[in-house]
């Protein structure tokens, strides 16, 4: 089934603020949280498109970016810390709010976003608008996440182009797809809810991966092009990812 694109929202953005999580309430409007949760071995330039993608698209107020124990990839490399420490820098200088959430990595054992969904639930609340962010090869995929159906109930889920993965035909599995588009919505009707909509991110096509960016490194080719400077910097003073090291 095929996905009709959305389009393009009205431009958002926040001074930089890092540390507590902080109550989504702006001057007495319900502020709208965006959740960007992933793996992160290592943060890279696509991850930083997706958030500024979605921000400008929502007009949201924060972004909380939330490093993942994946239940569903074998033994990551860079430790939990590690991976909180290279997404705080990658987002250090972002012109919005930008939370780290170490609800994940504190669980210290594999999670399933539904339950990062309800916790965050508890914690803000049933009204604050909550969007979880994902790439198009996680949408092809949905439907091996757990409880994935509840994940509509608890939040939006805004979906971003991604070389090499298409958002139509048979590579979404069905059920998804038609899931995904019942809720449709044109991007700026999501902070308007708490939960049910989605939204599609039709323009980004960043073409780089964590798994290419660690198969540069191990074979000591320049990854600079596609990190942010700072976790560069921190790879190397962590000697992460190099072969012999
Ligand atoms: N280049 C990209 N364009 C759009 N979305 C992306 C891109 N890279 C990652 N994402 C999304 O960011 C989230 C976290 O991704 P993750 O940390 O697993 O990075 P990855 O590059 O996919 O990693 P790996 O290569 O190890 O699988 C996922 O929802 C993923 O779809
Ligand atoms: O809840 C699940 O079952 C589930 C299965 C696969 C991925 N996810 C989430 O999707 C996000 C991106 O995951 P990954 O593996 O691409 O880094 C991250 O927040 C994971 O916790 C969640």
């Amino acid at each position: 089934m095929a996905l009709r694109l959305a389009a393009r929202g009205r431009l958002g953005g926040k001074p930089a603020v890092h540390g507590l999580p902080a109550a989504p309430r702006l001057a007495g409007v319900t502020a709208c949280v965006l959740l960007l949760g992933g793996s992160f071995d290592p943060v890279h330039n696509g991850h930083l498109a997706l958030g500024r993608a979605f921000v400008q698209l929502l007009g949201a107020a924060e972004l909380r970016v939330i490093p993942a124990v994946p239940w569903q990839k074998s033994a990551l490399v860079a430790t939990a810390q590690q991976r909180a420490d290279m997404a705080a820098l990658a987002f250090a200088d972002e012109p919005y709010r930008v939370v780290v959430d170490r609800q994940e990595i504190d669980r210290g054992r594999p999670t399933y976003t539904v339950e990062t969904l309800r916790a965050l639930r508890t914690q803000l609340g049933a009204t604050v608008p909550l969007c979880f962010l994902m790439g198009a090869d996680q949408l092809q995929r949905l439907d091996t996440w757990h409880a994935w159906r509840d994940l509509f109930t608890l939040a939006h889920l805004c979906v971003a182009t991604r070389p090499g993965f298409t958002l139509d035909g048979p590579d979404v599995p069905r059920a998804v797809a038609a899931e995904f588009t019942a809720r449709l919505a044109a991007p700026q009707r999501l902070c308007g809810q708490p939960a049910g909509l989605t939204c599609i991110a039709p323009d980004l096509a960043v073409d780089v991966s964590s798994t290419a960016i660690r198969t540069a490194l191990e074979n000591g080719i320049d990854a600079g092009s596609l990190i942010p400077a700072p976790v560069l910097d921190y790879i190397e003073q962590h000697k992460l990812y190099k072969k012999y090291n």
